[in-house]
């Protein structure tokens, strides 16, 4: 049998004009993680839906867990779980009763409901809460509950739309234990994020969409690797110096970016002899800097360069 999970071919979907996706292909093998990277309206949550037999797409075409997403709609969705960027839970319900209605509806009987709903409460940390209303969990708790949720029917893939979104650093990384465990036991993972970090910390594969398309797709460390080998950061005495530090560091070969303040321009570069261009280059435009640091490239750097390379390309690339 194939461990071909997900397997996308050509997809695209527009609304009306909004052309939403566009040539979107890839394959996800049985207990890998991809994580969809994008910016707000980048299509991520398209993709999910179309994946998931929520929205049909306009071209192209997807299976899933084996089955085709349109033909097969019923055998997709009995494989799958989906967790939205908002907890769907029902807020006037327990814990527990939010988990035993889902195991109802999936077809299980009262007493395979209520053994299933326990071993989730247990695994979610929600064995406490589990008598208590909905409405009075904190954020976190509630992220918990869905992604609980969507785990009642063993699913075969998981798919995570925005899942840590709002969450402090620790509900996070308690979230990321969780998924982690799930693909240990051979779940297969789509996730979309906003956040690079979750990326690093999860995914086998990243995908970078852009206005509907793919503008990167590798490891996080080939991803890394096409920034060169390492990046130097420069930190502006005065963000107005923004312009005429990136024209002198492109006029001595590099391709800088700077970040949305404008207070620090990045530059990936070979070893400490590009550190030193960079602080000849910056010296000789009279930019000042507060602070400079060669480091090896984050996932952020890469993020950067390509929104960077988007802006910069001529409309309608
Ligand atoms: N139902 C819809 N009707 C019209 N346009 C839509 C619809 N759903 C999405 N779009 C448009 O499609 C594009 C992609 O939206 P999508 O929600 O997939 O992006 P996203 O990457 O998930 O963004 P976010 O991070 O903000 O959730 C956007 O331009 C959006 O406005």
């Amino acid at each position: 049998m194939s461990s071909v999970m997900i397997e996308a071919t050509e997809l695209g979907r527009s609304f009306g004009a909004t052309q939403a996706l566009d040539h979107i292909s890839f394959r996800v093998e049985k207990g890998q993680v991809l994580c969809l990277l994008g910016h707000n309206g980048a299509g991520k949550s398209t993709l999910v839906s179309i994946l998931a037999t929520v929205l049909p797409p306009t071209k192209g075409t997807a299976r899933v867990a084996g089955f085709d997403v349109l033909r097969e709609a019923r055998a997709v969705r009995r494989r799958i779980g989906l967790t939205g960027q908002f907890a769907a839970v029902d807020e006037s319900l327990s814990g527990r009763r939010n988990l035993l209605l889902v195991a109802r509806l999936l077809g299980a009987d009262k007493r395979q409901a209520a053994v299933r709903a326990e071993q989730l409460l247990e695994m979610f940390a929600l064995t406490d809460a589990a008598d208590r209303a909905a409405a009075t969990y904190s954020g976190g708790m509630r992220r918990r509950l869905d992604l609980a949720s969507s785990f009642v029917g063993q699913p075969q893939v998981l798919f995570l739309d925005e899942p840590t979104t709002g969450l402090d650093p620790v509900s996070r990384n308690t979230l990321w234990g969780l998924v982690r465990d799930m693909v240990a036991a051979g779940t297969t993972v789509l996730l979309t994020t906003q956040y690079l970090e979750e990326a690093e910390q999860l995914a086998d594969r990243v995908i970078v969409l852009g206005h509907g398309r793919c503008i990167a797709d590798g490891s996080v460390a080939q991803l890394k690797a096409q920034l060169g080998s390492s990046t130097v950061r420069a930190v502006l005495a005065d963000p107005g110096t923004t312009a005429a530090a990136l024209t002198a560091l492109r006029a001595a070969g590099l391709e800088p970016c700077a970040d949305d303040a404008g207070s620090t321009v990045t530059a990936a570069v070979e070893g400490s002899i590009g550190l030193a261009a960079v602080v000849r280059a910056l010296d000789a435009a009279g930019v000042a800097i507060t602070g400079i640091s060669l480091s090896e490239p984050t996932l952020d750097d890469v993020y950067l360069a390509l929104s960077e390379q988007r802006t910069r390309a001529p409309a309608g690339v």
